[in-house]
């Protein structure tokens, strides 16, 4: 690959990122973010706006006296007390730069600078020139660049290319520019503009209609060789290109973007988590590399094809970005396959029977839970396993309980093949429950322990019940889980009794335990 091939990756998280509203980070968060980019091999830091405040000053400062590798840069208007003050604040850089910016739209020249054509030039001239003999490396930005006629731009960057700036950056400001219009941008003012050569061209991209990275790319075919990005998208508005994004695109679609760039991407996860909590602004889910869905699968579909070859449904590797692995979640999508392979994780080897039965009740577990965790699967299995060939079992429930009123339980277990239903009252609906169970199955074990814990957490979480009964001195422990606490509770009791019936009728020598 040839040098001409290398983008340059200019991050802004600390200057435009910052710009988002809520997003400010105090000197602390800003040092360590800025110091993760430098690891990570990030090209440029755009570190701050060293005018806007003297918080902003120092941090640029300190900025650029900690970092090694990256170039650190001072964002500055078109004023000389800008450009000063962010000289000031790079001076001690390794690489320092000073970025400075005008418009050069119609409507910006109009409303807010109120200047003509004619003078912004000479203001690019004049501030230009004035960077350049503080340092060598300066950018200058035409803000608003994709609404500014294409005649009036070629002549503000030959203009700034002439006053000495080294990198030329033409912003799509307002997010308003179309891959196919961004690229012939570039591809004319590097066709018209004298020694356009000697001066490294550079996109900016906002996402205002969720274009911001489509159109870096499509300033890169256009000419462009650095690119300006914040981790996350963060920015102004709706942001700007996703550094991760980029960074991805370029690596996995190194057969039609033949570009190379210096970020190291296994840093890109924790750079993405670390600016989140800076900034305050959760990652959505289903975000491009970073999102908590990027690398997970919950339909039975992918999930099997993912078990049978991880490119059937990834293109990209986790371990790559820093994810540890991709994640099969288990939910109302899955199928068999990815059920078992969960089982085999959790260490369960079940017969087919058993197989089809924990799924079964693993489907209507997730039609009623937002989440199935691997403790549910687990208290599920176990639960199956446990009931197994069992005499008794709970068919139905349902409970009527509240204020001033028993409660009222309606049962239906299946007894040997049959189904029986009562109805029975009690001091509650555990009571009304467990009355109802003994009216079906008469015995006369007593419950000496009654225990509920939530298997996860959340409303919908699975409560786990434990119960116990004794009898003649023998006594039996029965589980049952359910996202139901009153069905969890008859599970646990029925599960208590079957192992009772069943210890009675062993030899009276053995001696009983719980379980
Ligand atoms: C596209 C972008 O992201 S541009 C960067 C945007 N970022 C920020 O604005 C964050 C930091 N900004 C600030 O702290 C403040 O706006 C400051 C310190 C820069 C300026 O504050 P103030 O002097 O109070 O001016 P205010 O912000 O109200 O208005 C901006 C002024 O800068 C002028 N201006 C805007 N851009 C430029 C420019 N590139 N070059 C010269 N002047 C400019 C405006 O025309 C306006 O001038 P006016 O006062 O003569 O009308
Ligand atoms: C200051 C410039 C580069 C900018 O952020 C923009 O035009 O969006
Ligand atoms: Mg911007």
């Amino acid at each position: 690959m040839s040098a001409q091939d290398q983008i340059f990756i200019f991050d802004t998280t600390l200057r435009d990122g910052e710009q988002s509203p809520g997003a400010s980070m105090t000197l602390e968060e800003k040092l360590q973010v800025a110091e993760i980019l430098d690891d990570m091999g990030v090209d440029i830091i755009e570190a701050g706006f060293p005018i806007a405040s003297n918080g902003d000053f120092e941090a640029v400062s300190e900025i650029a006296k900690r970092t090694k590798r990256s170039v650190i840069a001072g964002l500055a208007r078109a004023i000389h007390a800008d450009i000063d003050r962010a000289g000031e604040a790079v001076r001690h850089a390794e690489r320092g730069r000073i970025h400075t910016f005008v418009s050069t739209s119609p409507i910006h020249l109009e409303h807010q600078m109120k200047k003509t054509e004619a003078q912004v030039l000479d203001i690019i001239t004049d501030t230009v020139g004035r960077a350049r003999n503080l340092i060598d490396d300066v950018e200058w930005s035409a803000m608003d660049a994709t609404r500014t006629p294409i005649e009036y731009l070629c002549r503000c960057v030959e203009a700034a290319i002439r006053a000495g700036a080294t990198t030329i950056n033409l912003p799509d400001t307002v997010g308003y520019a179309t891959p196919d219009e961004y690229k012939s941008m570039f591809e004319q003012i590097r066709a018209r503009v004298p020694d356009a050569d000697k001066a490294i061209f550079s996109v900016h991209c906002h996402n205002d209609l969720g274009l911001a990275v489509a159109n870096s790319l499509a300033g890169v075919a256009g000419g462009a060789r650095q690119i300006e990005c914040t981790i996350n998208g963060l920015g102004e508005r709706a942001g700007n290109a996703a550094l991760e994004e980029i960074v991805m695109a370029i690596r996995t679609r190194s057969d039609v973007l033949p570009y190379s760039c210096s970020v190291e991407p296994r840093y890109l996860t924790r750079a993405s988590k670390l600016v989140s909590a800076v900034s305050g602004f959760p990652v959505q889910f289903n975000k491009a590399i970073v999102g908590k869905n990027a690398f997970a699968h919950e339909s039975g579909i992918h999930q099997d094809g993912m078990l049978k070859n991880a490119e059937t449904y990834e293109i990209m590797r986790p371990e790559d970005v820093g994810v540890k692995a991709t994640s099969l979640v288990m939910g109302k999508h899955s199928g068999r396959h990815a059920f078992r392979q969960k089982l085999e994780e959790l260490g369960y080897e079940i017969g087919d029977n058993a197989f089809e039965d924990a799924f079964r009740r693993f489907k209507d577990l997730a039609d009623r839970k937002k989440h199935v965790y691997d403790e549910d699967i687990e208290a599920l299995v176990e639960n199956e396993i446990a009931t197994q060939g069992e005499q008794i079992k709970v068919i139905a429930l349902t409970v009527i309980a509240g204020t001033g009123s028993a409660g009222k339980a309606i049962l239906t277990l299946d007894v040997d093949g049959r189904h029986e239903t009562r109805e029975c009252t009690g001091d509650g609906p555990i009571d009304a429950t467990f009355n109802a169970i003994k009216t079906i199955v008469p015995h006369d074990a007593r419950l000496s322990l009654y225990q509920v814990h939530a298997v996860t957490e959340g409303t919908d979480a699975q409560a786990e019940v434990s119960v116990r009964l004794e009898s003649n001195g023998r006594m039996a422990t029965g589980k049952g889980a359910d996202t139901d606490t009153l069905v969890a509770s008859a599970r646990a009791y029925i599960s208590a009794l079957n192992r009772l019936i069943a210890r009675q009728s062993k030899p009276d020598h053995q001696e009983l335990k719980a379980v």
